[in-house]
């Protein structure tokens, strides 16, 4: 009789995670930028999906410039870590984040999926709906 593989909570937890690389951008007044992607209601770090064996930070390159037209200058960039949270999005998933820091004062403006933008002060999210990951990191205080 073959034996039959059920899979334990760490394996289905592990085929649900979306890898992504995403961007705090910051400004000199302290602020965040968040986006919302068209027909979602989640405020959340500009960014996306990593494809297969890719560099995150060409992801991010692509991403922001497809999402804001924002084009990645390196010595403002600053590689940040691997955050975890509940995917905002989708049922059952984890989301798996290379984050990165930039710092920028320029006007961007929301291009293709992006619904929204806002500059947001961190400290006073009030009743902002933000997906789970920029949560954690804004009580992470990573924005210096
Ligand atoms: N970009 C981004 N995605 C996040 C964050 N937090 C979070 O849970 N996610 C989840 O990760 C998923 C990433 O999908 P995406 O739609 O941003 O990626 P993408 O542009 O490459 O997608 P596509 O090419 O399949 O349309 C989102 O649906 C969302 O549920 C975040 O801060 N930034």
């Amino acid at each position: 009789m073959t034996a039959l593989h059920t899979p334990k909570a760490p394996d289905i937890i592990k085929s649900n995670t979306i890898k992504i690389a995403a961007a705090m951008i910051c400004n000199d007044q302290g602020k965040v930028l968040l986006v919302r992607k068209r027909g979602t209601s989640f405020f959340m770090q500009a960014g996306g999906k990593i494809e297969q064996g890719e560099d995150p930070l060409v992801t991010l390159e692509r991403e922001l410039q497809e999402e804001l037209s924002f084009v990645i200058v390196e010595e403002d960039c600053r590689y940040l870590g691997k955050f975890s949270a509940k995917a905002a999005n989708e049922e059952n998933a984890m989301v798996e984040a290379e984050i990165y820091h930039i710092k920028s004062n320029l006007k961007v403006t929301a291009q293709s999926e992006i619904e929204q933008l806002i500059w947001i002060d961190p400290r006073n999210l009030g009743s902002l709906k933000v997906a789970p990951l920029t949560r954690k990191l804004l009580e992470a205080d990573v924005m210096t």
